[in-house]
């Protein structure tokens, strides 16, 4: 059994009276350990650190900032295998795609430690000699970080990275269904030498964590990862406070297929995304469009693709699609099944529960899938997918916006017109053409719409803690006048 547990000053934060729930398998239903959460006393002394740690931090040179970020990036990579068989044992996912998801995250901070020395201000043209005017670009402030459990260490490790690199401390509250490898994550910027007051790790009930931290002066900037619905109520407690905020939410990406590529191969392509992590991705493809002309042929090879894919147990090398996370995304995609099934749409393949332990659900195509259809509109995040026909571009253009999400979005085609008129067309904050991966290191991630702002990754997730500040100083003995 393993423990998870809040960190506060580098020590364990043992409340009393301590409550702790337990962290399942869910390939098997089995109790692999507990975390502790933390009470509201406990919370406050990790906003007394954040204070503290800010001061620390924001003063040690950018230089020496990346270089601990650097030993981190070893230290995670040193100890891949072990973080990476963590995750698939409490969040579910193939081994190899842990294994792939740790090298992302070590990935991820090395590019933001380069990017902690390219924090650059400038310095502006003065209307008067004597007047020197500068614009500065400083770090926010403590920061407070709220991650879900779908990605249990490349969420963390870029919030961290991107705060820890632009002189932020921070307080991160990982999701409580995957304590265990935001804690090897944590522990690894530690052992490198980050300061116990500048990072943070608290686990507790989600609702009374985030509405202390927000509410408390210390915290000058949110990040928040998972639901629209989550999201908009943490906006609203940051609104109080007039503080930052970057959202990481709810997609339903779109897949425009037109009718120039091949269906088979497409079709193909397009399973391997759609089913990674069991469609419990935020940029997974989750509506597809094809043109009339390679409709039945798309349709075929999808569902041929789908009932392929071995599903089973993550720890063993063979399975391609493990369990769901949690229980909640099998009853949600068994009400979903039912649903479309009412809507009129054909069920190509799947559809149902696989056993009885551990969370299972078979890769699920349905085919004639109405617009009005509910998983046409609602995010399924789970491995079930829909798939409906059109016949020109600007029809399916008006479809695929309706939504109001804007996360990813993705079209196939051969022909660079067409590629280039439907990057123009798609209201999203990242567009794949021919090809599902739109997140690397330097590329920004992040959607429009109710998919959220401010993005992570690439420059602008550097930006995103840090503020601007205009200083105008007069040379000592220049003339007073006007600027
Ligand atoms: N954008 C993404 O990567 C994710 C999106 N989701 C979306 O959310 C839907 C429901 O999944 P849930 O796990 O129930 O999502 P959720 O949005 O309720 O929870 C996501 C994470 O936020 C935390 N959370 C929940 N309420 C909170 C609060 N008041 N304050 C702070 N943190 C809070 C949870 O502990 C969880 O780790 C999914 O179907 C999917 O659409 C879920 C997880 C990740
Ligand atoms: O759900 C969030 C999310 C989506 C994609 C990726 S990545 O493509 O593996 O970078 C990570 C997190």
């Amino acid at each position: 059994m393993q423990e998870a547990y809040s960190i506060i000053n580098s020590q364990r934060w043992a409340s009393p009276g301590v409550r702790a729930v337990g962290i399942v398998n869910p390939a098997t239903e089995e109790a692999i350990g507990r975390v502790e959460l933390i009470d509201a006393q406990g919370l406050d002394q990790a906003l007394a650190a954040a204070a503290r740690g800010f001061m620390l931090w924001k003063n040690t040179s950018a230089y020496e900032r990346a270089a601990i970020l650097r030993k981190a990036v070893g230290i995670i990579r040193s100890r891949q295998d072990e973080i990476a068989r963590v995750m698939t044992l409490e969040q579910g996912k193939p081994l190899a795609e842990a294994l792939a998801e740790v090298v992302a995250s070590a990935d991820n901070i090395e590019w933001m430690a380069e990017e902690a020395t390219r924090a650059y201000g400038r310095l502006l043209v003065p209307r008067n000699a004597g007047i020197h005017q500068l614009v500065r670009r400083e770090p926010v402030g403590p920061v407070a970080s709220f991650c879900p459990w779908n990605f249990p260490a490349l969420t963390p490790a870029r919030k961290i990275a991107g705060a820890l690199a632009a002189g932020c401390s921070l307080i991160l509250k990982p999701a409580e269904e995957t304590p265990l490898t935001a804690l090897h994550i944590v522990n690894a910027f530690h052992e490198a030498g980050v300061p116990g007051e500048v990072l943070g790790l608290v686990y507790g009930d989600p609702q009374q964590v985030s509405e202390h931290l927000i509410a408390s002066p210390v915290i000058r900037k949110i990040s928040f990862t998972g639901s629209t619905p989550v999201g908009k109520l943490l906006l609203g407690l940051a609104a109080r406070g007039v503080k930052r905020a970057t959202m990481e939410l709810g997609g339903h990406a779109p897949v425009v297929v037109f009718d120039d590529v091949d269906p088979a191969r497409t079709a193909q392509q397009a399973v391997a995304a759609k089913f990674r992590n069991a469609g419990q991705v935020c940029t997974s493809p989750t509506r597809f469009y094809v043109q009339a002309g390679i409709y039945p042929q798309f349709v075929q090879a999808f569902a041929d693709a789908a009932r392929a894919i071995r599903v089973g147990d993550g720890m063993d090398a063979a399975v391609q699609m493990g369990p769901l996370a949690n229980s909640r995304r099998i009853a949600a995609m068994a009400a979903l099944t039912e649903d479309t099934l009412a809507s009129g749409a054909r069920l190509a393949c799947g559809g149902k529960r696989i056993g009885t332990r551990g969370y299972f659900f078979e890769p699920t195509v349905f085919s004639d899938v109405p617009e009005n259809a509910r998983i046409m509109q609602d995010e399924p995040f789970g491995p079930i997918v829909p798939i409906a026909s059109f016949t020109s571009l600007d029809e399916v253009a008006a479809r695929v916006n309706a939504l109001p999400f804007g996360l990813a979005a993705y079209a196939m085609t051969r022909s660079l017109a067409r590629a280039t008129a439907i990057s123009g067309l798609l209201e999203a904050g990242m567009v794949g053409i021919n090809h599902y991966t739109v997140s690397t290191p330097a590329s920004p991630f992040g959607g429009v719409k109710e998919s959220g702002y401010g993005s992570e990754g690439g420059t602008e997730g550097l930006d995103a803690y840090l503020v601007t500040k205009c200083v105008t100083q007069r040379s000592s003995g220049a003339d007073l006048g006007p600027l």
